[in-house]
């Protein structure tokens, strides 16, 4: 189904990208009603967290959700759609207004509001895989160790300094990497094999390609293979090596280096020594032992036609 049919219900975060998500939303809405007409087209703001996937959850008789604001709510958004019946699950589309992005990156969504609105009611809906760890799940990103405690610096960071995006992230990492260049060890078993024990500085595990706002940590990911990709950054490293490593992380040239693992699985479960700073998303996670698998199709979501 495409966005010309039914009724559409935008969830908005107004909290979202230090507060442009309350603007942006009421643009979002006009520029959706203006091509739809105003019946078709329902504005829900989000009142704090979790309240998204609430609403994804009760979008009765709606053929499209979509979701505005960071990544975080539209993990929140996909999450609510999941709890739906297959059946009745509306086609999910995404409007960015985030700090990361990476999700809509990985769509080829634009960052500009009117023009992605404009690319979501020409776009085709088109089956995705969404990962399942543990209870949770992830559209694009799941990782234990540097990028994840980058992740949740950025938070704090975000704050103090006003910044968002890459050079918040890039930020954060440097600063990570100079004063916490921390190892984990692991018990990992991919697609029920024999469990192999090993220390990582960085284990990420894939949807798509991104994390981080546009680090391509698996620059080979597809959202629809049935695949989960996975990038494993293993010690020893010095820190001048990890920066340099780290940098080139951006452009997805990391790749190749001796302390980088890429593999590909379908199932995998890993156990660290201890809880390692974790992220879904964008979002915290926490534990110590993780079961990971992929929904091959789970949710049809709309990407820009070429
Ligand atoms: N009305 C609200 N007020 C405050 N926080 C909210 C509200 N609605 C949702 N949230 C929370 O805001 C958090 C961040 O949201 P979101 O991802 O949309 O924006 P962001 O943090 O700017 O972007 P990104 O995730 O890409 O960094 C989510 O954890 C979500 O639960």
């Amino acid at each position: 189904m495409s966005p010309s049919e039914g009724t559409i219900l935008l969830i908005a975060n107004p909290a979202a990208q230090n507060g442009n998500g309350a603007a942006a939303a009421d643009r979002a809405a006009a520029a959706l009603r203006a091509q739809l007409g105003e019946d078709r087209v329902v504005l829900a703001r989000t009142a704090g967290p979790r309240h998204a996937s609430e609403i994804a959850e009760r979008a009765e008789g709606c053929s499209t959700v979509i979701a505005l604001g960071g990544d975080g709510v539209i993990h929140e958004v996909a999450g609510g759609l999941l709890r739906r019946p297959l059946d009745r699950r509306p086609v999910l589309g995404v409007v960015p207004v985030g700090s990361g992005n990476d999700y809509a990156r990985t769509l080829g969504m634009s960052h500009k509001v009117d023009e992605a609105c404009a690319q979501v009611l020409a776009a085709q809906a088109r089956p995705v895989d969404v990962g399942r760890v543990n209870d949770d799940w992830f559209l694009e990103t799941l990782s234990f160790g540097l990028d994840a405690a980058i992740a949740h610096d950025t938070v704090d960071r975000r704050v103090r300094t006003g910044r968002t995006g890459a050079l918040l992230y890039m930020e954060g990492g440097v600063d990570q990497l100079l004063h916490h260049l921390d190892l984990y060890r692991y018990r990992a078993s991919f697609d029920g094999g024999k469990a192999v024990d090993s220390q990582s500085i960085m284990f990420a595990v894939q949807i798509g390609p991104y994390y981080g706002s546009g680090f391509k940590i698996c620059p080979d990911a597809l959202v629809d293979d049935g695949l989960l990709d996975v990038c494993i950054a293993h010690p020893p490293v010095s820190v001048a090596r990890a920066l340099y490593i780290f940098m080139r992380a951006k452009d997805g040239k990391h790749v190749g280096f001796k302390q980088v693992e890429l593999r590909r699985c379908r199932t995998l479960r890993v156990e660290f020594d201890q809880a390692p700073p974790a992220q879904v998303d964008g979002e915290r996670l926490s534990g110590r032992t993780f079961d990971i698998s992929v929904d091959r199709g789970a949710l049809h979501v709309l990407m820009p036609t070429a």
